[in-house]
């Protein structure tokens, strides 16, 4: 059975858990992979599912995928807050890495670390097997993807592009007839998570395109990351991504406004944060950031303007379909007003202090 029949036409959004699809990649697994990917060694037996049997069937060449592991050349386009540790953590598993950025210093401690640099997009998509793309927005992953000098200039048949950047579907599914128009095979990953999972390799991916490619570069994926959804046709980890980040923006949203009526009641932000922490709404994000966003420090994991960019991309896919989504679009304001303010590249946690009088 081929990874493609596993896929049925009629179900729209096709979740298959990181275990099931993981076992196409690592059924076959020789003691060789955790030679050359040394953390494969304490994941493996937890990616293995006994339920999932079915072969390997990548366009990309046999070289990069045998034994299960990839042993091809990986591109990385975007070398900022996430693209930054996930493409060092392909270094330090033996990748053979080339990085490119807009800004060239940034390349400089990833080539420190083993990683070759190529001068444009072009030029690493035409040096490596596979090219995952980490960048800002839709406006730079098209411009780095099909600009001048662009990712597509240098895909080809056997290679693959894999974007890991938020972005919406529509932009998304333009990267992909762009690289599919040479040949290329084309997958989306954006993922949840942020630069603390970024760092230890702890990154859910979303992803949807090419079940191809999606296969070849699981053992990538699975450095980076500790699990991974494929779902289905190009436009679907672009909507689920959304969807989440947006139910996390009026989150952060809320509960700012909590700590701020709190407090002006005078209630102890402090002992809010425990008692948010013990009880139905309790979620990482709020203790992890309530303890700062107390103290007015909002250290930058997740910049405030992507999260206003995801709220603005969320709300045009809930136009696409009539949803309301009135909560979402109350927050998208107060984001707004946080950038106004000078915040864009603080972390997304002090959009409270929009809410903050005389500010
Ligand atoms: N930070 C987080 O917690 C998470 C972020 N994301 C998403 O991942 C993506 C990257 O986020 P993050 O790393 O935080 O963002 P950063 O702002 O730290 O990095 C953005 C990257 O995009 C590049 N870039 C921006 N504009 C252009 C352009 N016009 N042409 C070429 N390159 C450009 C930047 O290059 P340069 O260095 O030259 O500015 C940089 O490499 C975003 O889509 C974000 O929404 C997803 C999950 C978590
Ligand atoms: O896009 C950013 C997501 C941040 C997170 O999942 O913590």
């Amino acid at each position: 059975m081929t990874a493609s029949s596993i896929i049925k036409p009629s179900t729209k959004l096709q979740l298959f858990s990181s275990s099931s699809m993981a076992m196409a990649c690592i059924s076959t697994f020789s003691s060789s992979l955790s030679f050359a990917f040394p953390r494969f060694r304490h994941r493996r037996s937890s990616l293995l599912n006994p339920i999932a049997h079915f072969s390997v069937s990548s366009q990309l060449s046999d070289a990069t995928t045998e034994g299960g592991s990839f042993s091809g050349r990986v591109g990385f386009l975007g070398l900022g807050i996430m693209g930054t540790p996930m493409a060092l953590n392909l270094i330090k598993a033996g990748c053979d890495v080339t990085v490119w950025n807009r800004t060239k210093s940034k390349c400089d401690h990833l080539v420190n670390q083993g990683a070759k640099y190529q001068a444009s997009p072009a030029d690493v998509a035409s040096s490596c097997d596979v090219t995952f793309a980490m960048l800002a927005d839709p406006q730079s992953a098209v411009d780095v993807a099909c600009g001048v000098n662009g990712a597509v200039k240098g895909m080809g048949p056997g290679k693959g592009y894999v974007d890991v950047s938020t972005v919406d579907g529509a932009t998304s599914k333009l990267i992909s007839e762009n690289i599919k128009e040479t040949g290329a095979s084309f997958l989306e990953a954006p993922v949840s998570g942020s630069k603390k999972p970024a760092e230890d390799g702890q990154l859910i991916f979303l992803t949807a395109g090419d079940a191809s490619l999606f296969e070849t570069v699981a053992p990538l994926l699975d450095i980076m990351g500790k699990s991974k959804f494929y779902l289905g046709e190009v436009g679907n980890g672009a909507a689920m991504k959304l969807v989440v980040n947006m139910i996390m923006g009026s989150m952060m949203a809320s509960f700012s406004e909590g700590l701020l009526l709190g407090e002006k009641v005078g209630l102890d932000p402090k002992v809010l944060v425990e008692v948010v922490s013990q009880g139905a709404i309790s979620a990482p994000m709020f203790s992890m950031k309530g303890p700062s966003m107390v103290q007015a420090k909002y250290p930058t994991a997740f910049p405030l303007k992507h999260q206003q960019k995801d709220l603005r991309l969320a709300l045009g896919l809930a136009e696409s379909v009539s949803q309301p989504i009135p909560i979402a679009a109350a927050a998208n304001e107060l984001y707004k007003a946080a950038k106004s303010h000078g915040l864009s590249d603080q972390d997304f946690s002090a959009v409270i202090e929009a809410l903050k009088v005389n500010l």
